[in-house]
């Protein structure tokens, strides 16, 4: 059985004041039934730990360099991110793709790293608008899956996040049947990949304009296990009730 995963993304968001929106979510969500991951900026991993000790709360990066150490100006380690108290990194982005030029490669790379470290990794993809309109998406999908994930995975370490870039911050949002047709898709593939058992444990995050007003409806999608909310969870009055959906689901 997989536990759901309501996961929060940051993004370039959030100081020290914002710290009182994580401390609380732990207090209202104590007893959750799904796991509840929040990707802060680096520079605030280290205080937010301290209301993730208990409970369900557990703390995530948006990024990790490939190698372990060494003369990277600016950079950070998977094992950096653990020491200031990450449990998961979110890899492949479509900003950090479109912002630095990543591609599946990087994301693949990145992504063995942080699972050698002992990172837990969120791995995201999704079309374009041009893609999707052009019927390319499971095109699009399919290669990112096969770029993105590194052979050495399982159902506890990695998590798929779909996120078709047309739906980040903008409030579109693809029908429940254009969701279910790609989650069934990766769901699939990871099959035939790493067989059923493994492919079987992998959670399969919806993320794009998730709110608590369409939660409930987007977690009712059989191969959907969750989300990867921006916007929505940099407040805890918009994250709780999305992760109370996820709960009732
Ligand atoms: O990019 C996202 C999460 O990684 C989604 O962002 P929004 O929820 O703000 O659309």
């Amino acid at each position: 059985m997989r536990r759901k995963l309501a996961a929060g993304n940051w993004k370039m968001n959030g100081t020290s004041a914002d710290l009182e929106q994580i401390e609380a979510l732990a207090e209202a969500h104590a007893g959750a039934l799904s796991e509840i991951m929040i990707a802060t900026p680096d520079t605030l991993l280290h205080r937010a730990s301290a209301f993730t000790k208990t409970g369900p709360i557990t703390l995530g990066a948006q990024n990790c360099h490939h190698r372990e150490s060494g003369a990277h100006t600016g950079d950070v380690s998977a094992e950096m991110l653990i020491d200031a108290g990450a449990s998961y990194v979110i890899l492949g982005h479509s900003e950090r793709r479109a912002d630095h030029d990543e591609h599946d490669e990087d994301v693949r790379s990145k992504a063995r790293a942080a699972l050698k470290a002992g990172l837990r990794v969120i791995i995201c993809m999704g079309e374009e608008l041009e893609e999707r309109e052009a019927d390319n998406t499971l095109d699009i999908i399919g290669g990112q899956l096969a770029g993105s994930i590194p052979d050495d995975v399982s159902g506890e370490t990695l998590v798929i996040a779909y996120e078709p870039i047309w739906a980040i911050g903008t409030g579109k949002v693809p029908s429940i049947a254009q969701i279910s047709e790609v989650h069934d898709f990766i769901r699939l593939r990871l099959e035939q990949r790493f067989g059923p058992q493994i492919a079987r444990g992998i959670r399969l995050l919806y993320g794009g304009s998730v709110k608590p007003a369409n939660a409930a409806e987007i977690f009712a999608v059989q191969n959907v296990d969750g989300a990867l909310v921006g916007g929505a969870s940099l407040k805890s009055a918009d994250f709780g009730p999305i992760i109370e959906a996820l709960d009732a689901s």
